[in-house]
């Protein structure tokens, strides 16, 4: 409560002036992202080699400043061929693994999905075609299909979309909101809006579950919300359609990101070479997707030219773990549902170390997520997740200022708040 109460508090004591030279600045950005986009034919999401001064960052710094200093380039010939092998590297790794990250997506499923709530709706929730469904997933077209075997109902494009961040909870969010019998989502990550748009929406309609009268169709896919083109699309799809974003400590998602990327090629460089371009002059590499992805800000600034905040709904990924009911009451309003999920539907499980979903009686079911969400991380160099906490810290700012929210990562400087002490 004292959470939202504060950042209710931050909402309005924002002065009238200061919104004032936000908007000001703003424009001043796309005139000067235009004039760079003229010249140095530089986009954000697609620039590939910019570094970043975390040195010279101040508080005071603004829209402008901040991408100023985000794209400009690197010193002459300086260059790392050995982080340019590896983020080729992982370029490989990230289209050879689409596989992968659909085994690692099942192996979360061992969250249970037949939530005992006693609805006709949720009768169906537990057909055993259902069941299959959530059981059965693969990344081929073909397969993906026969997941979404049609039962009651009629499929509908999604009415609301989880799109991101990745590693901030995205999959914990989405496994708590199916258990509402008002609910329906497709399990596995479509990735409709970056990856296979020109399938067509008939393709991507086909993958959603059946839903009856007063269901809502969802779908999770992190990846959206650092997809440049991915507003358009989703806009042209449905303007009014609701987003969710689970956000997280850009640091600590970044060395989530990293371990995740770690656990498939361990012979990757460690996290603190590849966060800089070179360490001793304090360039951080900013264009490392890990960090790039983090930059929440400058990605929202994309979204807001679309969608107004309104239909926006940000869930703090750290109070998704200390209070799952509490932020699953808040998504629950967002979407015009009533609160079902609430704190009887949880249960803080000592092993895993997170929140899990209680078992129904009748099943013998895990209800944790699996293996791979909620990884022990690397422990990581204090000094490099100091400069990336300031590095991050304008950045942070400026979202909290665009959505109203304050999330207070800043309390958090000078650790990975899990880090390996998990
Ligand atoms: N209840 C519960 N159980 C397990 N894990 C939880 C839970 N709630 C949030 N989290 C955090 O979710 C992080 C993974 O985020 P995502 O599901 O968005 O990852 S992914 O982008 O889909 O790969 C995962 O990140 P790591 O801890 O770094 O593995 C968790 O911290």
């Amino acid at each position: 409560m004292a959470f939202w109460s504060s950042t209710s508090v931050f909402t309005s004591k924002v002065p009238r002036k200061m919104l004032f030279m936000f908007t000001l600045s703003l424009s001043v950005t796309y005139l000067f992202y235009s004039l760079m986009s003229c010249y140095n034919s530089l986009q954000f999401p697609l620039q590939e080699n910019y570094v970043y001064q975390g040195r010279l960052v101040t508080e005071e710094t603004t829209f402008v400043t901040l991408r100023e200093k985000l794209y400009s380039t690197s010193p002459q010939g300086y260059l790392d061929e050995e982080l340019i092998e590896v983020t080729a590297a992982e370029k490989t790794v990230a289209i050879s693994t689409v596989k992968d990250n659909v085994e690692t997506e099942q192996r979360t499923l061992d969250w249970v999905r037949n939530q005992a709530a006693p609805t006709k709706t949720a009768a169906v929730y537990q057909s055993p075609a259902l069941e299959r469904e959530h059981q059965e997933f693969s990344t081929t077209d073909n397969e993906l299909r026969v997941n979404c075997t049609s039962d009651y109902g009629v499929k509908k494009l999604p009415q609301a979309i989880i799109i991101g961040v990745k590693k901030g909870g995205t999959r914990a969010l989405l496994e708590a909101l199916r258990v509402h019998p008002d609910i329906r989502a497709v399990g596995n990550e479509p990735h409709f809006f970056d990856r296979n748009y020109e399938k067509g929406l008939d393709w991507y309609r086909d993958l959603m579950p059946s839903t009856l009268e007063g269901q809502i169709t969802m779908e999770k896919t992190p990846s959206y919300f650092v997809t440049s083109h991915a507003p358009k699309r989703i806009h042209t799809m449905a303007r009014d359609i609701k987003l969710i974003i689970v956000v997280r400590n850009p640091v600590t998602r970044a060395i989530s990101d990293y371990t995740q990327t770690l656990s498939k090629k361990p012979e990757i460089p460690t996290f603190e070479v590849l966060a800089f371009k070179n360490r001793t002059l304090g360039l951080i590499d900013a264009s490392w997707s890990a960090l790039r992805i983090g930059i929440y800000a400058l990605h929202l600034e994309t979204w807001m030219q679309y969608f107004p905040l309104a239909q926006m709904h940000f869930v703090s990924g750290e109070r998704l773990i200390v209070d799952p009911a509490g932020e699953m009451g808040k998504v629950q309003d967002f979407l015009g549902l009533k609160r079902i999920v609430t704190d009887k539907h949880f249960y803080f499980n000592k092993t895993k170390g997170f929140p899990c979903l209680k078992k129904p009686e009748d099943s013998s079911t895990p209800r944790c997520l699996g293996k791979s969400k909620g990884r022990t991380h690397p422990k990581i160099d204090p000094d490099v997740i100091r400069r990336l906490h300031k590095f991050f810290k304008p950045f942070n700012m400026m979202f909290y200022q665009m959505t109203g929210q304050n999330f207070e990562w800043e309390l958090e400087e000078g650790s990975d708040s899990r880090g390996s002490q998990n």
